[in-house]
């Protein structure tokens, strides 16, 4: 059996400071709409951590550093290729606030982020950034239906 598989790269990045808020982006895409973090897919031969860097610069005009890896997410595309969406976190950032055409992006506090229309996965993303044990969202199908682990 081959030992490669065909695998595409995204990130994702939770950007947060000290006094409890969180920066989301109202994705405007309507194959994955809502209110998610900012993030997108890593380019080719780009180092991950200038991959999150660059993205989160892009869609949010703030320049992060030391983007923390937490954990990641994966999926089987309809194309069987492994989705893989690697997760930081970071609260050290500068710059000015400014959305992209992917969607407006604004800070909320934790505590009224579920006022607001999530992304599908938005919670169990959060629960790996804020968890110390669970570091993989991870998809298998399972008796034909799709079935989805915290791990
Ligand atoms: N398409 C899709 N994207 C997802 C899912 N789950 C998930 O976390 N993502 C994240 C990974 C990336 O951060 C982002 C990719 O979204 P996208 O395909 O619209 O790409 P994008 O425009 O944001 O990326 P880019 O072209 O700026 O590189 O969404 C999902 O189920 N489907």
């Amino acid at each position: 059996m081959s030992k490669s598989e065909k695998a595409v790269f995204t990130n994702m990045c939770m950007v947060y400071d000290d006094n409890g808020r969180i920066l989301v982006q109202d994705r405007l895409n309507p194959n994955w709409a809502g209110v998610t973090f900012p993030g997108g897919h890593v380019n080719k031969e780009e180092s991950f951590s200038y991959s999150v860097i660059r993205e989160v610069y892009e869609e949010t005009g703030l320049t992060i550093k030391s983007p923390e890896l937490c954990g990641i997410k994966q999926f089987q595309t309809m194309e069987d290729e492994r989705y893989i969406v690697l997760l930081y976190k970071t609260k050290a950032f500068e710059g000015e606030l400014q959305s992209s055409q992917e969607g407006n992006v604004f800070w909320v506090q934790r505590k009224d982020l579920f006022n607001y229309k999530l992304a599908k996965d938005f919670e169990k993303m959060l629960e790996i950034f804020e968890s110390e044990n669970i570091s993989e969202l991870y998809y298998h199908t399972e008796e034909e239906t799709l079935q989805s682990k915290l791990l």
